[in-house]
């Protein structure tokens, strides 16, 4: 039996997961790490704890399957895209905290660019819209806020780098600064088709070359070798790196285009593989880089991005300690029948797709004294399922797919109410495979086929099965009643900050 190992870093936790050949998980290993809001809108992770949950988590799964490292093929890595770490390519030791995806703090920057090159411009170049989510203007900020980092970037001492190129960074004995295509691709600063650092982008947010790292394939490539005196205690290849969207996308096997997924984590993600040409959205989505084998052409896909879907969950228990745990907001929110006309819009970072305004903040509306716990618990819920209902309205018109069904994953499909809400808004059953751990599942196989663990795509595709199944129940006006409710609640979010 061959074994892969996946190291998934992900905004809330880590995990490392074990497969066999089959596909099935062996043992896995998580650890939460500490989210850090020092500003209103602000978010940051510890570099240093992140290492050192890897290796905890490495440690652990090995542990739990009686395995060590050298029985491993190989490890692939998938990670929380955008967020960045500046730090020393010769010491090791991070300017700064992570500047985390959620994290607005480039929206000043992001606002007097826009006046200068047109939306058009910077979507036809990177795919992408003006959003302080994306690296660059989050790289932009610590230039000019951290002292003595830009001479450091200038002469090449310092290296921007998202999670995998941090993690690939440690776990190679601080040899290699890498990334693949698909992070690279959510930086704002590659040419989409090129697959390149661009220059004019550069330029732009006054960001070195000599700062980044190299671009390389998502499959197909030994991008270094683990450290002996590392967590895995031997050598073995990394050879399979994927943001943690694309590998969900990879691990539910959407090779194709028409194919794609929703994950539910810590923010909610759509992406349907649109094949070897960028689509590029007029509703709102972005385009990013799906996956590339090495030698092959790389495939697109078109995303629609909902910052805050789990975080609103544990937001409810942690910082408004309305429930002990996520079963007890479940079990509140199926005590109602609906959500006593109660509607949240948790724009905490602004509004994603397909809105994409930096001045919205988060909204309760519709209290009456009519409203309980258990209708704010079913609102929190229903909240994930109307932004997912926005983003796929704008899937179907970019792409012109119609969908049929929707294949999810991620924790929060772990939440049945927010389920069955779901296929009702949406009209069509919603489907989660058998194996849930998508996001590792991709990085896994990215890795596995570089190791020869598998031989082809089509032999991966046949290991998906489906687990779970949400049919819809709704009658069309209730649906539409609510969309509407939903979309004044968005209305009355929008336009905060200005103030
Ligand atoms: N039964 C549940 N009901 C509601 N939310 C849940 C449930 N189980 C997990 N979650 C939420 O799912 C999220 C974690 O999903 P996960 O895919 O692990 O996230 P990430 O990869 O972004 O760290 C958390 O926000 C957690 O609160
Ligand atoms: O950590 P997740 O799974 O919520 O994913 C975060 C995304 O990659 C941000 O773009």
């Amino acid at each position: 039996m061959k074994f892969v190992g996946s190291l998934d870093q992900g905004t809330t936790s880590t995990r490392f997961i074990i497969f066999d050949e089959k596909g099935n998980i062996v043992a896995s290993e998580q650890k939460e790490h500490r989210q850090i809001f020092p500003e209103p809108g602000w978010v940051e992770h510890d570099p240093a704890e992140i290492w050192e949950n890897s290796c905890a988590c490495i440690r652990g799964a090995l542990g739990k399957a009686g395995l060590s490292g050298g029985d491993l093929s190989g490890t692939g890595i998938t990670n929380q895209r955008e967020t960045i770490i500046a730090w020393n390519r010769k010491t090791g030791e991070p300017y700064y905290h992570a500047v985390v995806w959620q994290d607005v703090r480039g929206a000043t920057l992001i606002d007097a660019l826009k006046k200068e090159n047109s939306e058009q411009w910077l979507r036809e170049r990177s795919g992408l819209l003006y959003s302080p989510y994306f690296s660059a203007s989050k790289i932009a900020w610590l230039l000019e806020n951290i002292p003595g980092l830009r001479p450091a970037a200038e002469r090449g001492e310092a290296v921007f780098g998202t999670i995998d190129t941090w993690l690939m960074y440690n776990l190679t004995g601080r040899k290699t600064c890498v990334t693949d295509v698909t992070n690279a691709s959510r930086y704002m600063l590659m040419d989409l088709r090129r697959r390149e650092w661009d220059d004019d982008l550069l330029r732009l947010f006054a960001i070195p070359r000599q700062a980044l790292p190299e671009i390389r394939p998502s499959v197909g490539e030994v991008y270094g070798y683990t450290e002996v005196s590392g967590p895995f205690a031997a050598s073995i290849p990394v050879c399979g790196i994927l943001g943690d969207q694309q590998a969900a996308l990879f691990g539910q096997a959407c090779f194709g285009k028409g194919e794609g997924k929703n994950t539910y984590g810590t923010g909610c993600f759509m992406l349907t593989n649109t094949g070897t040409v960028p689509v590029l959205s007029s509703s709102g989505l972005i385009t990013t880089v799906a996956y590339q084998e090495k030698g092959r052409d790389a495939l697109y896909a078109l995303e629609g991005s909902v910052a805050v879907a789990g975080s609103l969950v544990q937001w409810t228990r942690d910082s408004l300690c309305l429930v002990k745990d996520v079963r007890e907001l479940d079990h509140l929110a199926e005590s109602v029948e609906d959500s006593g006309d109660v509607y949240m819009v948790p724009a905490f970072s602004g509004l994603f797709a397909p809105w994409w305004r930096d001045d919205a903040r988060g909204v309760i509306v519709g209290l009456t004294g009519y409203a309980t716990r258990a209708h704010i618990c079913r609102a929190v819920l229903e909240s994930t399922a109307f932004q997912v209902k926005d983003i796929a309205e704008a899937m179907e018109k970019d792409s012109g797919i119609t969908l049929g069904t929707l294949k999810a994953d991620g924790g929060l499909t772990n939440s049945k109410p927010l389920m069955k809400f779901q296929a009702d808004l949406l009209g069509i059953p919603v489907i989660r495979p058998q194996v849930v751990e998508t996001t590792a599942l991709g990085a896994a196989y990215a890795a596995g086929l570089t190791a020869g663990v598998w031989e082809t795509l089509g032999e991966v595709r046949t290991q998906w099965q489906e687990g779970c199944r949400w049919e819809p129940h709704m009658d069309e006006e209730t649906r539409s009643r609510k969309l509407r409710q939903w979309y004044k609640a968005v209305d009355r979010s929008l336009g905060w900050m200005s103030e």
